[in-house]
């Protein structure tokens, strides 16, 4: 039997650092939402007792490293499942970019082995599942827009942004998450107001949304990668509303509201990044299987 999932990516809004922990990880509160950049996920149920990860991408493991590997493992082994399965992974959403492709198929292998092996979870026994594998699967098992606190694992639905496009741009250079959680010193950063753009998206109001941006883990990787500065200047010139790096980056997101801006500031950056894409902001939970 075969079944295909996708697995959108996320930017983050918002992203604060409230606070360290003692098990090594971070207390954040953020805001998530789902854009239609999408990986595609192909599962199909083997016979034999093995899992499979197939990628044509060179960055993507096809090991137990890969997350979707991982997650696949942690439902077998939860339910007594004795088949196997395949997992072919068409990447779309560029790796280690901010953008939780990894743990978009993880979340997108819960559910789709979920109906495959009819396990009947229910998504929160499933977003459960996945909090194990990585803080930010939980999110990706719903998709939409949330507010993520905890380490990223608890989750709550809020309203839908106004539609806009989201214009992404990756430098060539990957970010480790680790690291940039290492050197982030709580003490001197500037944080942002996680509350004001929950308002806003509630509102509507996108020139809010647009005044509300802020990431706390920027600063950090705008040291260790100065191209994301120059990239975020460069997407300002071009004309996006407001400009923001998701997650530890390093990705740059620029909000557009016009279709018409929108080529111009797609068009602008293909000049100085490889990685450059223009998309929609999806936001709503959508049937993702
Ligand atoms: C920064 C964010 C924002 O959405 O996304 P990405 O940039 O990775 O997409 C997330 O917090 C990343 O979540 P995720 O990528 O799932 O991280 P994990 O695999 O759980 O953790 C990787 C490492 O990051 C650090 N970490 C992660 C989450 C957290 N709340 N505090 C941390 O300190 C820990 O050192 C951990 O070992
Ligand atoms: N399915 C996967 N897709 C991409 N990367 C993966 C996957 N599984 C494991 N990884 C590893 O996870 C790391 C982070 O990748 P990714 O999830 O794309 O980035 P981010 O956490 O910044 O959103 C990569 O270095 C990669 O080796």
């Amino acid at each position: 039997m075969k079944l295909m999932v996708k697995a959108p990516a996320k930017i983050n809004l918002s992203l604060d650092v409230v606070g360290k922990r003692d098990d090594g990880y971070h207390d954040v509160k953020m805001i998530m939402t789902t854009i239609d950049l999408a990986d595609r996920i192909e599962l199909e149920l083997l016979q034999e007792d093995k899992i499979v990860v197939t990628s044509h991408n060179r960055y993507v493991p096809d090991d137990q490293r890969n997350l979707a590997y991982q997650a696949a493992v942690i439902l077998k082994e939860m339910f007594g499942i004795k088949q196997g399965a395949h997992i072919f992974i068409t990447k779309n959403i560029p790796v280690a970019a901010g953008l939780a492709g990894g743990s978009s198929d993880a979340a997108a292998v819960l559910r789709g082995l979920n109906k495959l092996w009819n396990l009947n979870c229910s998504l929160d026994e499933l977003a459960e599942i996945g909090s194990k594998i990585g803080s930010d699967v939980s999110f990706c098992v719903y998709g939409g827009t949330a507010i993520a606190t905890g380490r990223g694992e608890k989750i709550q639905h809020i309203d839908t942004p106004p539609p806009c496009w989201v214009i992404l741009a990756k430098p060539a250079q990957g970010v480790s998450t680790a690291t940039v959680y290492q050197k982030l010193k709580l003490d001197d950063v500037k944080h942002p107001d996680v509350d004001k753009m929950v308002q806003a998206i509630s509102e509507k109001d996108y020139d809010e949304i647009c005044d509300s941006l802020g990431n706390v883990l920027e600063s950090v990787t705008l040291q260790l990668h100065p191209e994301v500065a120059m990239i975020k200047e460069q997407m300002k010139r071009f004309g996006a509303d407001a400009v923001l790096m998701s997650g530890s980056g390093p990705t740059v997101f620029g909000l557009v509201r016009h279709d018409s801006r929108m080529n111009r500031v797609y068009n602008g950056l293909k000049g100085f990044c490889d990685q450059v894409y223009a998309v929609r902001m999806l936001g709503e939970r959508e049937k993702l299987d």
